[in-house]
């Protein structure tokens, strides 16, 4: 594939000394290397397969870096911040443990919670779940407002059991509707819709959350999002530690115990923790803004200072011209790398719709293309 693009680096800015201790130690992702497939240990052979039809050959780095904090000795007893640049592959290096982890539940609720600011965001990252979690039995769902709230409600929601278990009691029979998902990725809006208006849908039995996009989903309070899913899954969790539950939550049908990791402890009790993995191309450091992830004991795994990663069949070019010339010049690059996939970027919707309507006009090129901008629906787009 080739792309035109400038050829430097894109340094992120260059960082002073963190004000938080846990930030100064940080596990170095670079220190690792791509690991292949087969010889990641204790990946479940389901997923082995899963991944083989993904076209997955080989982890990256932060992929095998964070897998040996959560599946491997690390066991997730501390929460993960991941700071490693665009393209890295974040989305993997966390959707491949939290898939592995939720593969032996037994009863089906929402036990897992990806939050990222966009839609288009939130789909690209349900598709990787798609692709890997059915497989060892689990189930996916978005909240990202694509589809109508009563739509969304009906694919996450679970109506009342009332007919088909006939010979179970009256309490069971009246049982709330309950979330049908395993895994959940979403928008902090449609989120806060769900969790506000949606009856059944519940984070009691959350186990994990993610938070994609660190940095932005921090700079911007999405309706309070955070504190407020903090908030309700802390509420339950204490729930759970005290020894006299009433009687209508053991008799709860999906009431589970939570175990991740290290088990939190306040004055003696002990409660199961909420386990994060936060991510971000550019983690801050600001540890006001950190401080609302109210992180357990967080291990920072940092990759270099670069802002990307260059896919490694990527080959980028730089050709001067002059400004007038830039198109016909574009055109004969295009036909000097005939048959080699191409990606052009502009500065705008504006200018890729110009340069598109302009290729139109050469009727016989060698080569096909095709416009990709906000200006195409979204169907079309993906
Ligand atoms: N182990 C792998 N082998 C081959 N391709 C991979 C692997 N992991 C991820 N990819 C591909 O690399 C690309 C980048 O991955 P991904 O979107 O997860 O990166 P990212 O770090 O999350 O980037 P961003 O910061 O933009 O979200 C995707 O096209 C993905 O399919």
């Amino acid at each position: 594939m080739v792309v035109m693009a400038r050829k430097e680096d894109h340094e992120a800015p260059s960082s002073r000394v963190p004000h938080l201790p846990w930030m100064r130690y940080p596990v170095d992702i670079d220190s690792f290397s791509d690991c292949p497939v087969a010889h990641l240990p204790r990946l479940d052979p389901r997923l082995v397969g899963a991944l083989h039809r993904m076209g997955i050959e080989s982890f990256f780095q932060v992929q095998v870096a964070a897998w040996l904090e959560t599946i491997g000795p690390g066991a997730f007893e501390r929460d993960i911040c991941i700071n490693s640049p665009t393209g890295s592959g974040k989305t993997l290096s966390y959707a491949l443990p939290i898939v592995q982890m939720l593969s032996t539940r037994k009863v089906r609720c929402l036990r897992a919670l990806v939050v990222l600011p966009t839609r288009d965001l939130a789909l690209q990252v349900k598709e990787v779940f798609d692709c890997i979690a059915p497989v060892v039995g689990l189930s996916v769902g978005s909240a990202v407002g694509q589809s109508s709230i009563a739509d969304e409600v009906s694919d996450l929601i679970e109506r009342s059991k009332q007919g088909l278990y006939p010979t179970l009691d009256e309490e069971y029979i009246q049982m709330e509707p309950q979330t049908k998902v395993d895994i959940l990725v979403a928008t902090p809006g449609r989120l806060m819709d769900h969790i506000n208006m949606t009856k059944g849908f519940s984070l009691e039995h959350l186990q994990y959350l993610v938070v994609d996009e660190t940095d932005r989903m921090l700079r911007e309070a999405y309706q309070s999002w955070l504190p407020t899913v903090i908030r309700l899954n802390r509420s339950t969790s204490q729930n759970h530690s005290m020894p006299n539950m009433n009687k209508k939550t053991l008799l709860h049908p999906l009431t589970t115990i939570r175990r991740s990791g290290v088990e939190r402890g306040i004055k003696g009790k002990c409660f199961p923790r909420l386990a994060k993995i936060i991510l971000s191309a550019t983690l801050t450091q600001d540890p006001s803004k950190l401080s609302q992830l109210e992180l357990h004991h967080p291990l920072l795994l940092n990759s270099g200072k670069k802002r990307y990663r260059m896919p490694i069949k990527l080959e980028s070019f730089k050709l001067i011209c002059k400004s007038n010339l830039k198109p016909l010049s574009l055109i004969v690059l295009l036909q000097e790398l005939l048959g080699k996939k191409c990606l052009v970027f502009t500065s705008s919707v504006e200018s890729s719709h110009r340069l598109s309507t302009l290729l139109e006009f050469f009727e016989d090129l060698p080569f096909k293309f095709s416009e990709y901008s906000r200006l195409q629906r979204e169907s079309t787009r993906r």
